[in-house]
């Protein structure tokens, strides 16, 4: 099983975030996590990364990792092209041909701060399926791009899972898009949390 989760809970400080989580998902399958805003699942994707690691319970993750944020996050001191070399580790023609795959053929030589927010996104999309990750995270990785972008990055998200087979948490506000990827979905709710402010 690439990613085992089992959150007993989720504190800060006072409030209880995540509390009694548990599932797996194995090599292929993609967990849609669903829920309104502020329920927490940013905060899971967190925890699976491992970039916080103040809970109570286990996760389990096998192989490499690669997370797609909410906000693009980029080095801003760094071309495009490097952006996505420096952190997938691909050689220059993968590179340039992980670029056209998003749309982006020919910006590799300019920095992050010269794309529109909806490139540096695709970027971020780019570099996270270049690394071929085993387990990928999603974190709303489709807003704030435009309807026919959207359609053309689920259509290329849906490839680059049917190619690569990674295990995957994709975290959306977007039903239809949760249809269109996911192979389980689950909703959380605020009873999964318990604030005491
Ligand atoms: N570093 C932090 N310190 C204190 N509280 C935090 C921190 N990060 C998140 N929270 C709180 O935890 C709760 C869950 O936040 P989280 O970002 O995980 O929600 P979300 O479900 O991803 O929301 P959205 O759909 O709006 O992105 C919120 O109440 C938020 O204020």
């Amino acid at each position: 099983m690439s990613l085992q989760v089992a959150i007993r809970f989720k504190r800060f400080g006072a409030a209880t975030v995540l509390r009694d989580l548990t599932f797996q998902v194995a090599r292929g399958e993609v967990l849609a996590v669903l829920g309104p805003s502020g329920v927490g699942k940013s905060t899971l994707l967190r925890l699976i990364a491992g970039l916080d690691t103040k809970f109570d319970g286990q996760i389990r993750t096998e192989g490499r990792l690669a997370m797609v944020f909410q906000e693009p996050v980029l080095m801003p001191w760094r071309s495009v092209l490097d952006n996505l070399r420096l952190t997938a580790g691909v050689e220059a023609a993968k590179a340039e041909a992980a670029l056209a795959r998003v749309g982006l053929a020919g910006k590799g030589a300019l920095f992050p701060g010269q794309l529109s927010l909806g490139q540096q996104r695709r970027l971020s999309l780019a570099r996270a399926y270049a690394a071929k990750p085993d387990i990928l995270l999603l974190d709303e990785p489709f807003v704030s791009l435009d309807e026919a972008l959207v359609t053309d990055m689920l259509a290329l998200t849906e490839s680059v899972l049917a190619e690569q087979r990674p295990a995957t948490v994709f975290v959306t506000h977007a039903r239809a898009e949760a249809d269109r990827l996911a192979t389980r979905q689950i909703v959380l709710s605020a009873q999964d949390a318990e604030q005491r402010v």
